[in-house]
């Protein structure tokens, strides 16, 4: 379980804190969606439980350790793994070979690497005619769901992600909500997503809204 412990962040003035005292808990099996208006600092609090960014009060746990404990890079290489709004993928690579090196970068070892690779991008809807075209020749929604077999197989038990559904229209967000869901509920990850996305609200285990520096459950 990821759990935050009377976390406080601001940037530069307490004063202007973002949160204080934020007490939330995420657990395996999950999708957790955090909504908030523009400007609340959802993205900060992302940066703070993906090891980026650290605490000004309090602490964030993972299961039981804190984070400082396991050690930054540590904890971001072994246990999390984070879809970027801009995809993260490597557009001068094709799609076969976006996860293999994601495989390399986490030190993954798969005994047949090549069908590992070819199953886990059909599995998000990659034909196999599309596994050797260049990222850059793919659609939004196509790049999207190879970012997403990228956290998927890191063996990470947490998978973050900042408006997942922000650049896909209303169908292919949709299929994205769908995937992560399953990755919640059928790989029993952890999967907390940052959105302005009532569907996404409707659709995850928790919600958690940020408003007026305090997170809100909202149900
Ligand atoms: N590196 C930084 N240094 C100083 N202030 C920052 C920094 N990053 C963000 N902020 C400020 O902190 C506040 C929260 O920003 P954050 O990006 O976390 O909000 P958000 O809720 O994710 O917004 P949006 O929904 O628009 O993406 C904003 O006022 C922003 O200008």
């Amino acid at each position: 379980m990821l759990e935050t412990k009377n976390l406080g962040f601001w940037y530069q003035d307490p004063a202007n804190a973002l949160f204080m005292d934020v007490n939330l808990q995420f657990e395996p099996g999950n999708m957790y969606a955090i909504l908030g208006k523009s400007g609340s600092g959802k993205t900060t609090f992302l940066s703070l439980i993906s090891a980026l960014e650290s605490p000004k009060e309090g602490a964030i746990l993972y299961n039981s350790e804190n984070l400082d404990k396991i050690g930054l890079t540590r904890f971001r290489r072994q246990h999390l793994a984070n879809v970027f709004q801009a995809y993260n993928l490597l557009t001068y690579m094709t799609a076969y070979q976006n996860v293999s090196s994601a495989l390399e970068i986490s030190g993954v070892k798969k005994e047949n690497k090549r069908d590992f690779i070819t199953e886990s991008l059909k599995s998000v809807a990659i034909t196999e005619d599309l596994h050797h075209k260049k990222v850059a020749q793919l659609s939004g929604g196509q790049q999207q769901r190879v970012a997403i077999v990228r956290a998927m197989i890191t063996g990470a038990d947490i998978i973050v992600a900042d408006e997942p559904t922000g650049n896909l229209d209303e169908e292919t967000g949709r299929e994205m909500i769908a995937l992560f869901e399953k990755i919640a509920h059928e790989q029993n990850k952890i999967v907390i997503l940052v959105t302005h996305d009532s569907d996404i609200a409707k659709r995850s285990d928790v919600t958690y809204e940020l408003k007026d520096k305090v997170f809100h459950v909202r149900s």
